[in-house]
Order: C-alpha cells, then sequence, then structure tokens
C-alpha cells in the first residue's frame, strides 16, 4: 500500500537543512536516565539515511507538559546522551529550540551533523500551532520531516504549523510505517474487537471513547481512566487520579455502551496505597471499599481474572494506556499480568503508546505482540478512523491513493 504523502525516499536530501520532528517524549527516572528508548530506537532508521545522504538535520521534540515554560525538568538533555549512543554519532544538544543561539548552530552544520533543539513546549507558542513560532522553526530550513507518529495527533507549530512555511513537508519512515500498519489492521478488524484503555491522560483519551463505541464489541477500562468511571457509577474513589469535570461523560459512555451493545468492562477491585510512594503502604479493595483518603493505584486480582476472559475471547486487541502505575512494583500486577495474557493469547495484538510499549518491554514480551506503536493517543484516533494533523500538513504525492490508505 502506497502512502499518498511524500516520504523522504521521495526527495532528494543531499545538504539540505532538515527540520525533523521526533517524538522524545520517553520515560525518564528521577535520576535523569532514560528508562526506555523505543521511540529513538525506532526513529534511527530515518535519521541514519538522512545522515547517509549528507543532509544538515535538525532534530525537534517535546517532553512531557512542561506547560509552555523552560523548565529543567523537562529537559531533552538525557535524550541527547541516549541518542549519541544510538547513532555513533555526537548529537550536539541546542539551548533552545529558536533563537540567535539555534541559528548560529545551525549555519555552522556540515552534511550529516545532528543537532536536537530543546523542548519546543519550552514555548506556549507550540502548544497554541503559532504561527510566529512555526515561521521561527522553518527559519533557513530546506525540508520539513514528520517522524512523530507518537505526537501526530497534535495540531502544533512543531508538528503541523511549521510546514506551511517550508518549501517541502514530508514523512519520515516511522510514521509512514506506523499509519500503514495501523491502518492495515483496523480497517477490517476480526472480531470479537477489543479495546483496552488505561493510563493517566484521562481529560483526553475519555474524549476518544465515543467513537471507539461504535467500533469496538468490548471495551475494557483500567489505570487512571478507570477512576473517572468508577466515581461515575457512584463509587468513592478516595484520593485516586480522577477528571471531575469529565464525569458526566463517563456516565453518559457507560449508557451509550448499553445501547450500542458494547460489552463495557470496569474494574471491580483495585489496589490501594496509603500514600503515592515508592515505599507504599497498600491493599486489595473492592470498588464499594476504597479508603476515603487513599489511592487506587493498580487493577485488582479479580478485575484480572474478569479482563483475562475477555480477552481470551477477543480476535482482535488494541490496547493503550497501562492498567496501573506500573513504574512502582507494588502496582505493575495489573499491567504485566495483562501483557503476559495478551502474550499468551494468539488474537493479533496491538500495544501503543509510549508507556505501555515501556511496560510491554519491561515485561520481556515486546516479541509477542503482533505491532507496537509509538503513539498511544494517536493509534487511538488511528482507531476512531480520524485523520492526523501531523500527516494531514504533509505534500501529496500525485498518485491514486488505495482505499484503504489512511495517509489520505
Ligand atoms: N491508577 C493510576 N493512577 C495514576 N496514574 C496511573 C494509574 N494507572 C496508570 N497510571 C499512569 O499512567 C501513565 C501512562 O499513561 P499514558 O501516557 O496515558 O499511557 P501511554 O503512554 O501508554 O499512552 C503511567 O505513567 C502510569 O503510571
Ligand atoms: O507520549 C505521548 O503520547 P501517549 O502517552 O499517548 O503515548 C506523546 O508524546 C504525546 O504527548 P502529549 O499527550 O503530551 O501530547
Ligand atoms: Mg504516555
Amino acid at each position: 500500500m502506497a502512502c499518498s504523502r511524500l516520504s523522504i525516499k521521495d526527495i532528494s536530501l543531499e545538504g539540505k537543512r532538515i527540520f525533523c520532528r521526533v517524538d522524545f517524549n520517553v520515560p525518564i527516572s528521577a535520576e535523569g536516565k532514560v528508562t526506555d528508548d523505543t521511540r529513538i530506537v525506532k526513529a534511527l532508521p530515518t535519521l541514519q539515511y538522512m545522515i547517509a545522504k549528507g543532509a544538515k538535520i535538525v532534530l525537534a521534540s517535546h517532553f512531557g507538559r512542561p506547560k509552555g515554560e523552560r523548565n529543567e525538568k523537562y529537559s531533552l538533555t538525557p535524550v541527547v546522551k541516549r541518542l549519541s549512543k544510538l547513532l555513533h554519532t555526537d548529537v550536539k544538544m541546542a539551548p533552545d529550540c529558536i533563537g540567535a543561539e539555534v541559528e548560529e548552530l545551525k549555519s555552522r552544520m556540515q552534511p550529516g551533523d545532528v543537532i536536537l533543539l530543546e523542548n519546543v513546549r519550552f514555548h506556549p507558542g507550540e502548544e497554541k500551532n503559532d504561527e510566529k513560532l512555526a515561521q521561527e522553526f522553518a527559519k533557513n530550513i530546506d525540508v520539513f520531516v514528520n517522524d512523530a507518529f507518537g505526537t501526530a495527533h497534535r495540531s502544533h507549530a512543531s508538528t503541523a504549523g511549521v510546514a506551511k512555511f517550508v518549501p517541502v513537508a514530508v514523512a519520515g519512515f516511522l510514521l509512514m510505517t506506523e499509519v500503514k500498519m495501523l491502518g492495515e489492521a483496523l480497517q477490517n478488524p476480526k472480531r470479537p474487537f477489543t479495546a483496552i484503555i488505561g493510563g493517566a491522560k484521562v481529560s483526553d483519551k475519555i474524549l476518544v471513547i465515543e467513537s471507539l463505541l461504535d467500533r469496538v464489541d468490548k471495551l475494557i477500562i483500567g489505570g487512571g481512566m478507570a477512576n473517572t468511571f468508577l466515581k461515575a457509577q457512584g463509587y468513592e474513589i478516595g484520593k485516586s487520579l480522577v477528571e471531575d469535570d469529565r464525569v458526566p461523560i463517563a456516565k453518559d459512555l457507560i449508557a451509550k455502551a448499553k445501547e450500542k451493545n458494547v460489552e463495557l468492562l470496569l474494574p471491580i477491585d483495585v489496589r490501594v496505597a496509603k500514600e503515592f510512594s515508592y515505599t507504599p503502604e497498600y491493599k486489595n479493595a473492592l470498588v464499594e471499599d476504597i479508603p476515603e483518603t487513599w489511592t487506587a493505584l493498580d487493577i485488582g486480582r479479580r478485575t484480572i481474572d474478569l479482563y483475562s476472559e475477555a480477552i481470551r475471547s477477543s480476535a482482535t486487541i488494541v490496547w493503550n494506556g497501562p492498567m496501573g502505575v506500573f513504574e512502582i512494583k507494588e502496582f505493575s500486577v495489573g499491567t504485566f499480568s495483562i501483557a503476559h495474557i495478551l502474550a499468551k493469547h494468539d488474537a493479533f495484538t496491538i500495544v501503543g503508546g509510549g508507556d505501555s510499549v515501556a511496560a510491554v518491554e519491561q515485561a520481556g514480551l515486546t516479541d509477542k505482540m503482533d505491532h507496537i506503536s509509538t503513539g498511544g493517543g494517536a493509534s487511538l484516533k488511528m482507531l476512531e478512523g480520524k485523520k492526523l494533523p501531523g500527516v494531514e500538513v504533509l505534500n501529496v504525492k500525485h498518485e491514486q491513493p488505495t482505499s484503504t490508505d489512511f495517509c489520505k
């Protein structure tokens, strides 16, 4: 299946200065170490190809959500170290993503040089898709390469806006592969088709669920996402992560799932902690018994059994979002159990999301999945059947697209 958007294979890159958007929003430990480099490794083919062609590569990424302000906690410095090692090249870290110093660095680049700009979200214009910032990114740039599948569902200055101000905008290999693989897998899934949604990005991802109800047969909810649904069911959830303003939506989704005959599975028990810590005091609780001052940080054993059964009777499964705070051993049981069940069961399985993929990698089960996607929110957008802004802005190839072409 050919993609209808231009890719780096379709244009000449020799000596060109490239603004390449990548998604290096990788898990980083409190000590500043990259704990999962999947997103960096998956970008290497594009980077190696551009280096081999003698391009001058300016890499841009966000990291976390620093809310438009400079904050060293969200610096990409830990990433540049890992990237240099993986690329066997000394990648220079720029002090910012725009400005005189950055322009100076850009102007001195030689063919094959790579620099990594500092976190684009240090500027408020990034998430607002501000044209001035996009123009700054495009300054002295010949080509925009988007290889940030994980952020392709965002219409931001570095993922979409910049395309308008460069001579040509094309896809990198990772973006192309992801769109093609997910497009094919999700077009006509074997049924029963099950989505498992968890994680912490509740306010965003809960909005996707309504359209998922038209696509899936079963919907399994875990992780932080589950608490908003538990509250909607009328349970007290103590100090658990919850989006109060999304509770009415969760209520509505519970009703809609019933109407549409979608089997909606919610936790029946959880693992709760007295407080959020790396040496937690914890216990299991039925959802009706969550203590007032405690926090639900994982699904419980009964819930794992319930979800396992639903997984075993599914033919296609898409999983985004961990079932608990798997970064802490005591709250990793739900996530790792689900990963093991998916690995054993022979349904077509897609796992997407920076953190979900890190969990599967930690469990040593990456090879047992059919597709590992670097995007959580982005793969859910595709599952909804929606277009990705980061793809839409790329130059169109002058050829007939096929009906399964998600790049359209
Ligand atoms: N019950 C919970 N309470 C708070 N955070 C949670 C809970 N369950 C999971 N999480 C957190 O969700 C985060 C991942 O969420 P998200 O970014 O949405 O997933 P992904 O990166 O796979 O798309 C993890 O860091 C995990 O610790
Ligand atoms: O980690 C990401 O998405 P994911 O957690 O859904 O996998 C992407 O880097 C997007 O980050 P954002 O949700 O802060 O825009
Ligand atoms: Mg994440």
